[in-house]
């Protein structure tokens, strides 16, 4: 063994659980709850080195990533591929809750779930601690690990959501975004975030109201910002005879429709009938949805999220098949803090292949757990060359946001049982709605 990888050896791991404020953003199943859970993770080396994570917080998945953790001490994080095969060792149909491996009747905003999925999405939450570690304990930063940047710079969409101005509940936080419930509301709330980040690429959330209601918001847009890309998410929620008629309505005015229906023919047949680009982050969210995807011609663009398809090297990975198989990229996102973000921008900067504006819900998040959260200039944030993730944790900040969990009963993201706090007779909308 070499110095450096006896000083790599893991002495613990810690998964601390937190809630974050989250404003009422509103989608096809509900609104955002006024907290949200995410989890941080350190990994500390014999030498104590400390390589940090961020991912999903809700119950069942912080109970699998804490008992994966428990089998980390010992190894070293010079080696995140072994975390694949520990994976398949411990993480088995009869050691995980079903309900992360099998699939609820109805309509999942986050895509199917299946066993690669959730063995993805626990080895990315210890693979970028890991390389985080590994560049600290070498000296180089994260992106080198993984052969180089291929862009200095990432860029973001405005994600403009329909919101309300404040939760219902009296004792939630308040933002000063203010509503947006039609076409004049999201007009200005691009123009808030274009005026804060300079973006130069919007993304609108839809699948909340009536489609021509939403048309009307798109077409707002693209007037206000004719020369900005504009890509629209209704998260699955209309029928492929709904989703070829809105196609030919927005065509000249947006770069790409999001998951406009559920399922890989469907949305197949949606571009062959009308040409439009479509996007997913919903019809194909694993390896093995891939070749069905491209058999069909389902998707032009492919929404990459390290935090389920992976992690750092896996988003490598994914961007070689897509330029393979001739589709682009951009990026998925959801509530998140500084950690996952400087993992986005580390992913984004080695992923080969031509990349539309990533998502990041980061500007509506006002709190984060890192000492210098990341700014986001002409709607990029710049990568970061220091040591590992560059990023350094705000244990003050941990530790608030932590205690905040362990005094709540949130444990979970529920914008359902969120939207039934403003409506008690809001059940979930079937799909397709529209
Ligand atoms: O592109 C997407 O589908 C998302 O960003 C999913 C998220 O969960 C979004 O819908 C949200 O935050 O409500
Ligand atoms: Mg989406």
């Amino acid at each position: 063994m070499t110095p450096a990888e006896r000083r790599s050896i893991i002495e613990s791991v810690s998964v601390t659980p937190i809630l974050i404020e989250d404003g009422p953003l509103l989608n096809m199943q509900g609104v955002h709850q006024p907290y949200t859970p995410r989890s941080i993770i350190e990994v500390v080396t014999v030498d104590g080195t400390t390589g940090l994570g961020e991912t999903y917080g809700d119950s069942a998945v912080l109970a699998v990533i804490e008992q994966f953790a428990t089998h980390l001490p010992g190894r070293s994080v010079l080696t995140p591929n072994d975390l694949w095969a520990l994976a398949a060792e411990v993480l088995r149909p009869d050691t995980v809750p079903a309900k992360l491996v099998e699939n609820a009747p109805g309509h999942n905003i986050f895509g199917d779930n299946s066993m690669l999925k959730l063995h993805s999405t626990v080895v990315s939450a210890f693979e970028v601690a890991f390389l985080d570690a590994s560049g600290h304990l070498l000296g180089v930063p994260v992106h080198a690990l993984l052969g180089g940047k291929v862009r200095d710079r990432i860029d973001f969409a405005a994600y403009l959501f329909y919101r309300w101005d404040a939760h219902p509940q009296p004792d939630a936080p308040v933002d000063e975004w203010g509503a947006a419930l039609d076409p004049e509301g999201i007009v200005a709330q691009a123009a808030r975030m274009i005026e804060l980040h300079g973006f130069r690429s919007l993304k609108l959330k839809g699948g909340v109201f009536p489609p021509d209601e939403e048309i009307a918001a798109v077409t707002a847009l693209h007037e206000a910002f004719p020369e900005l890309p504009l890509r629209f998410d209704p998260n699955g929620a209309w029928s492929v005879e709904t989703s070829i008629r809105v196609a030919r309505e927005l065509e000249g005015m947006i770069e790409y429709l999001e998951d406009p229906c559920l399922g890989r023919a469907e949305m197949a047949e949606v571009h062959a009938a009308t040409g439009m680009p479509l996007a997913t982050n919903m019809c194909v969210t694993d390896f093995g949805e891939f070749p069905e995807a491209v058999a069909l011609d389902s998707i032009q663009v492919l929404l990459t999220d390290h935090h389920y398809w992976g992690g750092l090297r896996a988003t490598q990975q994914l961007a070689a098949v897509c330029n393979t198989f001739g589709r682009s990229l951009s990026m998925h996102s959801n509530s998140h803090l500084g950690i996952s973000l400087a993992a986005m921008v580390q992913a984004a900067a080695c992923a080969e292949g031509d990349f539309h504006a990533c998502d990041t819900h980061r500007p509506w998040q006002t709190e984060d757990v890192i000492t210098r959260p990341h700014r986001i200039v002409d709607g990029a944030i710049e990568v970061s060359d220091a040591p590992g993730l560059g990023v350094e944790l705000d244990r003050a900040e941990l530790a608030r946001l932590h205690e905040r969990w362990k005094r709540s009963d949130v444990r979970d993201r529920d914008d359902v049982a969120a939207m039934q706090v403003k409506d008690p007779t809001f059940v979930k909308p079937a799909v397709p709605h529209w």
